[in-house]
């Protein structure tokens, strides 16, 4: 069934285990997800990047927010697991009505580069407008560091729980993204990875709301390895490890955005197929072994969050 993001989130923060929310671009992702999904018994976040709703609609925002609400909405009430689908860092107003009007469950406002007043006064308007449309919103607070799409965060703007405690009274928003020490993408840091565990057991304290932690990815070896293999360059790609996301699940993490994980799953499986397989030209067939895996790593990731049997 396709639902709210919060009703999702308000059960994994009651009892304190996450749901991961998973990006996607196009059809073969999504199908594998929800495979994945539907085999764990987990409630299942879907979510698009502006970037991913600018593909989809060849650069008109309502038209890509439609073809993936529509093809979610679809799939989701042929299947008895919770489906949402999420906009994810939105920034561009004319995406996030877009999303809301396509029927989005939730969207983020992601107004975290401006100044601390800036961006309360920008999701309280995003708010009011999403609940008006019976969608709930994320936001987010500090800044990670590495690229979030078309905004470089030139460090680390760690979130301050006293913020973040005022942020969430005024603005009403239903789940917030604190930015604890990670990044976007495959090469997430240059020593040891150091998050913040502290920061983010007090935002829960004055917080009490579901938590997101994005740049979430753990970069599975495994798959960094076979893509190289077969022709791939992802020399240094360095994730989260494991047992540090496991702890931010116990201090109140809740929606756990991997990105990443799923794109080097799915160009290891095709780089392997296509390599093995230079006969083949059916693309329902050569994109399946990279369907295999990012399924693997979706059902990797849902039982390790605690989010298997959930549904
Ligand atoms: O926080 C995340 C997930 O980040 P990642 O999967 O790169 O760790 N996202 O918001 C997904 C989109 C960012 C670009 O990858
Ligand atoms: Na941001
Ligand atoms: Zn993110």
């Amino acid at each position: 069934m396709y639902v709210n993001t919060k009703e999702i989130l308000e059960d994994a923060s009651k009892k304190y285990y996450a749901v991961p929310a998973f990006n996607i671009n196009n059809l073969e992702f999504l199908m594998a997800i929800l495979q994945g999904a539907v085999e764990k018994k987990a409630p299942i976040i879907i979510e698009t990047s502006e970037g991913a709703i600018k593909y989809a609609g060849n650069g008109n925002p309502l038209r890509g927010a439609r073809f993936f609400a529509e093809t979610v909405k679809n799939y989701a009430e042929s299947l008895d697991i919770p489906v949402a689908l999420h906009l994810d860092h939105g920034k561009n107003l004319e995406y996030i009505a877009a999303a809301i009007k396509a029927g989005y469950s939730s969207v983020m406002i992601d107004a975290s580069h401006e100044e601390f007043e800036k961006n309360l006064e920008i999701t309280k308007e995003v708010v009011k407008w999403a609940h008006a449309a019976g969608v709930s919103v994320e936001a987010e607070l500090g800044q990670l560091a590495g690229i979030e799409d078309n905004v470089v965060a030139k460090e680390n703007v760690l979130v301050d729980p006293q913020q973040a405690k005022i942020f969430v009274e005024e603005t009403n928003v239903d789940f917030l993204a604190p930015a604890i020490g990670t990044s976007h993408g495959a090469f997430k840091f240059k020593g040891e990875a150091k998050l913040d565990f502290e920061r983010l057991k007090r935002v829960k304290e004055l917080t009490k709301i579901p938590l997101v932690l994005h740049g979430a990815s753990s970069v599975p070896t495994k798959f960094v390895e076979l893509a190289e293999k077969y022709g791939a360059n992802l020399g240094g790609a360095k994730g989260v490890p494991q047992e540090d996301i496991k702890k931010c699940v116990e201090l109140g993490i809740n929606k756990v955005n991997t990105d990443t994980d799923l794109r080097i799953a799915f160009l290891a499986g095709l780089r392997k197929h296509l390599s093995e397989n230079e006969k083949e030209f059916d693309p329902r067939k050569y994109f399946k072994e990279g369907m295999e895996f990012v399924k693997e790593v979706v059902m990797e990731r849902l039982e390790f969050l605690n989010t298997a049997g959930k549904a």
